[in-house]
């Protein structure tokens, strides 16, 4: 809090939850909101528009918990931890709280700077460039021990969607796939991807992606960089149900496309470097 005087107009520090501050932006027809638990994206959206993102509202806002919606970070590991099962899904940086280390406004567009949780060697800071256009995250990963380390990662946007049932996600046709259901691997359909029961994909695609949602007559557009690897997830009733921070019925409010270092799509740090994971994200609404 002692930084708040450094802070831009339109920029704010304000308590989410007790132990747990957020970043306020209100920009010339637009806001967002930044929570320092886990250094994520809880909201961005157009004044008098949906939502760009899907926020539980059963979601528990406690250190050493992760957020259910927004944009939660996955590091320094997606998914379960490759060799120790005691560690927690999909990395410790969406449970711990990050640190304000800068901010700024560049026009209509603020920027925010976070460090991370260390983990062991690797350091992870998050850089964000929010605007009426739309918002970029970047997450750098540094290496700064004597050996090489890897690492895999995921920016997992919740995007809300007007129903399930009114999404297509288009550009990302014939990518090869791992389906996490199945355990197989498969290429995606020639056509637009729908959704339909429960759907874990890590796709092989460096390719920007576009959720069309009909219901809202909106597209989402999603450009990684950094990436070759998309993750796209929706639980479905059976596996929401099991979800304790999600609302039985939410499942159909949203969809994950997350813009990762997933799978086969894990890097490697030598010493000394750094690895930049972003995903740009714009919307526009048509018809
Ligand atoms: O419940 P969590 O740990 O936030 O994970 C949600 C989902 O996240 C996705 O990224 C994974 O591919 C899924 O396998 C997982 O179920």
């Amino acid at each position: 809090m002692e930084r708040a005087m450094f802070l831009p107009q339109g920029l704010s520090l304000a308590p989410l939850a007790p132990g747990v501050d957020q970043i306020l932006l209100a920009g010339d027809g637009f806001s967002a909101r930044i929570a320092l638990l886990g250094g994520q994206l809880i909201d961005y959206r157009s004044d008098g528009k949906p939502p760009l993102l899907y926020l539980s509202p059963q979601t528990a806002y406690q250190p050493g918990k992760a957020i259910r919606g927004g944009v939660p970070v996955c590091w320094p590991w997606f998914g379960p931890h490759p060799s120790d099962a005691g560690q927690p899904a999909h990395g410790v940086a969406r449970q711990q709280i990050w640190t304000l280390r800068d901010a700024g406004c560049d026009g209509q567009v603020f920027h925010v700077k976070l460090d991370g949780p260390r983990h062991g060697d690797l350091a992870a800071e998050l850089d964000f460039r929010i605007g009426p256009d739309g918002a970029a995250i970047a997450l750098t990963t540094v290496n700064h021990g004597d050996a090489a380390q890897t690492v895999s990662a995921a920016l997992h946007s919740y995007f809300a969607v007007s129903d399930i049932d009114s999404v297509e996600l288009l550009g990302l046709e014939g990518a090869p796939a791992h389906d996490k259901v199945a355990d197989a691997r498969a290429a995606l359909p020639a056509g637009p991807f729908r959704f339909d029961g429960e759907v874990d994909l890590v796709v092989y695609s460096d390719r920007a992606a576009t959720l069309r949602d009909a219901g809202w007559r909106r597209d989402i557009a999603i450009q990684p960089e950094g990436s070759a690897s998309a993750v796209v997830w929706n639980p479905a009733p059976a596996k929401a149900q099991r979800l304790a921070d999600l609302p039985d019925e939410d499942w159909r409010r949203f969809v994950c496309v997350e813009t990762a270092n997933a799978g086969d799509d894990a890097r490697a740090l030598a010493p000394g470097e750094h690895h930049r994971l972003a995903c740009h994200l714009h919307f526009s609404c048509h018809g």
